[in-house]
């Protein structure tokens, strides 16, 4: 189990977790225990029963994360997106711009703005007041800070803060629903379709606030780190990244010869970049484990997962949006945003990943050392007179 309480947590958490499970795989078999964030963990280094949990006897278990997390995010969200190709565009193209003037860029600094600017569009819809959002963001980076922290309600820890952060943020959050509720208008996004929802399938507001929260966390951290690694992968790969460029171009001279913005047609005739997207998910690999809690005491291979300790299963299989009945409903969103990215990027620009540096980083999902730092020069001017 490790040291009490702490257990194993310091070393999930600063190295790569590949590294982390095989090593214990070699010297325990796979399955073996910890404590990982203050709790009790069964841990799982292998597919058959990474699939037992995930799909055969999910009911078995439910999902669950770390305590710290557990207490700001209550993902319970069906996620569906459609017909946001065009705003996503306009995100990715003021992205764009707000890089011209700087020839040095902290590109998960920037993924980062960007994933969260999708998922606020996601959830609010496009029409939501800027102060308004701005608001929200200030008290989701302190949860972001405390999210993954041990879970320990003392002055002054990331734990406390964040819980803090995350009243106020719920506190906001009713306050919008209630807006929308009392003009009667239930404005875009995921919070429009929750308000919009039939008496029986009603959310109370406390239901829809965690969900809000539980979706942009969901989105953001994931989608930047992979975006992170993306712009990497292509950079170390010339061959790669121009087969990605002749893509993108035959799909910008279309685009210039119709006149029109980017749509949901071009970013399903991206077959080389989506690939290299596939590939990016696969090696980068960000999540290598995912969380459930035992909901009684499940025997499987002659090992008891007792009754309320964390199971963290590690599939070792390509598998970045999990499996079964909790796989990522993001996933498409996902990858639209990826794919709008590389296309206005790869049509404006070239970079350099500066410093030799290939190490890697734990914040704590893998991301290359110090964000990388790029440096960019603009090849084209800004050309989005059709998006929109
Ligand atoms: C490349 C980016 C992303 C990756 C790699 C990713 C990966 C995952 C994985 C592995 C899960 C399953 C977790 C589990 O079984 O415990 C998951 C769940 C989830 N994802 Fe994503 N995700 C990404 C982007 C997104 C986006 C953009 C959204 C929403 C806009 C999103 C929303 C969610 C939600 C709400 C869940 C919880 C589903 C449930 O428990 O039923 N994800 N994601």
């Amino acid at each position: 189990m490790g040291w009490p309480y702490v257990g194993k947590t310091l070393s999930l958490y600063t190295q790569n977790p590949n590294t982390f499970f095989s090593k214990r795989q070699i010297r325990y078999g796979k399955i073996f225990k910890s404590h990982i964030l203050g709790c009790p963990c069964v841990m799982i280094s292998n597919l058959e029963i990474a699939k037992i949990i995930l799909v055969t006897q999910s009911h078995l278990f439910k999902p669950t994360y770390p305590i710290s997390k557990e207490m700001m995010i209550r993902p319970q969200a069906v996620f569906f997106h459609q017909g946001m190709v065009h705003n996503i565009e306009d995100i990715v193209l003021d992205l764009l711009t707000s890089w011209e003037d700087s020839n040095m860029i902290n590109t998960l600094h920037e993924m980062k703005k960007y994933s969260y600017e999708v998922a606020m569009i996601s959830v609010f819809g496009k029409e939501t007041e800027v102060n308004e959002i701005e608001g929200l963001k200030h008290l989701y980076h302190c949860i972001e800070k405390g999210y993954n922290s041990m879970p320990l309600n003392l002055p002054g820890t990331p734990f406390k803060k964040a819980m803090k952060a995350w009243k106020l943020l719920n506190e906001r959050l009713r306050k919008m629903i209630q807006k929308r509720r009392e003009i009667g208008e239930y404005g875009g996004g995921l919070l429009g379709v929750f308000l919009g929802l039939t008496e029986k399938d009603l959310l109370s507001d406390s239901q829809i606030a965690d969900n809000i929260v539980g979706v942009i966390f969901a989105a953001h951290d994931t989608t930047a780190s992979v975006l992170t690694w993306l712009l990497k992968y292509l950079h170390d790969h010339p061959h790669l990244l121009d087969a990605v460029k002749i893509e993108q171009e035959e799909i910008r001279c279309e685009r210039l010869v119709t006149k029109r913005g980017i749509t949901w047609d071009d970013t399903r005739s991206m077959p080389v970049t989506a690939r290299v997207i596939q590939e990016t998910l696969r090696a980068a690999s960000i999540l290598s484990f995912l969380f459930r809690e035992a909901v009684e005491d499940v025997e499987i291979e002659g090992y008891l997962m007792p009754c309320g300790w964390k199971v963290a299963p590690r599939a070792n299989t390509y598998m970045p949006f999990g499996n079964g009945a909790h796989s990522c409903p993001g996933r498409e969103l996902a990858k639209v945003e990826m794919l709008i990215l590389v296309h206005h990027l790869t049509a404006s620009f070239r970079w350099e990943v500066i410093g030799e540096d290939n190490g890697i980083e734990y914040v704590p999902f893998p991301v290359p050392k110090q964000g990388l730092p790029l440096k960019l020069h603009r090849i084209r001017a800004k050309y989005n007179a059709f998006s929109g």
